[in-house]
């Protein structure tokens, strides 16, 4: 099962923020209280930053045992540990110094410099994701060309969603720096629960535009994401070509 797109928006990006981490927080803290550990993926980018920095200063965010958080991410630049450019870096500066998390339960791809090669990092990433019973919410930002995780447009290797294609590929010749990626493929997006897509700014109006469009003759990759439970733009005025 898929779930239809449903827009969520707000007036700008901070309201935005606040809306998605009021909503974030209400979808962990039922998972926790249903006894589970929910697995929750991150995205970077703007509203991934917007994101981590929104719920570190949340008034709710005692509600959720973030120990009790399994934490992965959508996508990751094949950079250093550290880099100020990994999607993991920004959590470690945004986040996980003001909220308690397990490190246990959080799941790096690994860095470019841990003796890995980009293919066995995307092997092992895509192990770690084979294992998981479920995806409670994941977090995706939407790039002003339509992508998501590091899944770009008009990249037929990348968009496949096909029993052969793994849950978590290696991303060579990216449009956008760094040239060198991990990123979960549709494959793995279709096991996900909640699919939220974040968007705010008029930069990414003519993507949002289509992603929202019902009769795109070639859908963007952020167009074509859906979860299993919801799909939900969350967008803000600009993003929404409102103003
Ligand atoms: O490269 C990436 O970009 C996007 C979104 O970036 P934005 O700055 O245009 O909001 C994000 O989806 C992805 O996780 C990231 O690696």
């Amino acid at each position: 099962m898929s779930a239809g797109l449903r827009v969520e928006s707000a007036p700008d990006a901070a309201a935005l923020t606040e809306r998605i981490v009021e909503r974030l927080i209400g979808v962990l803290r039922r998972a926790q209280e249903d006894g589970r550990i929910p697995v929750l993926v991150l995205t970077g980018g703007s509203m991934g930053k917007a994101s981590l920095a929104g719920i570190a200063a949340h008034r709710d965010r005692g509600l959720v045992d973030w120990r009790r958080v399994r934490v992965l991410w959508g996508d990751e630049r094949w950079l250093p540990a550290g880099d100020a450019e990994r999607n993991d870096q920004l959590a470690d500066d945004l986040l996980f110094g003001s909220v308690d998390f397990d490190p246990a339960l959080v799941h790096r791809v690994a860095a470019a410099d841990a003796g890995l090669s980009l293919d066995d990092a995307a092997a092992a990433y895509a192990e770690l994701i084979a294992e998981l019973d479920r995806i409670d919410l994941a977090l995706n930002g939407v790039g002003p060309d339509g992508h998501l995780c590091s899944l770009f447009p008009g990249r037929d290797d990348l968009l496949r969603d096909d029993d052969a294609q793994p849950l978590a590929i290696a991303v060579r010749e990216s449009p956008k720096p760094p040239p060198e990626r991990v990123s979960l493929s549709f494959r793995a997006l279709d096991r996900v629960e909640r699919l939220w897509l974040l968007a705010a700014g008029a930069e990414k109006a003519p993507a949002i535009a289509r992603v929202r469009s019902a009769d795109d003759p070639e859908p963007l990759p952020a167009g074509r994401a859906r979860g299993t439970v919801e799909t939900v733009l969350w967008a803000d005025e600009a993003a929404l070509g409102r103003n």
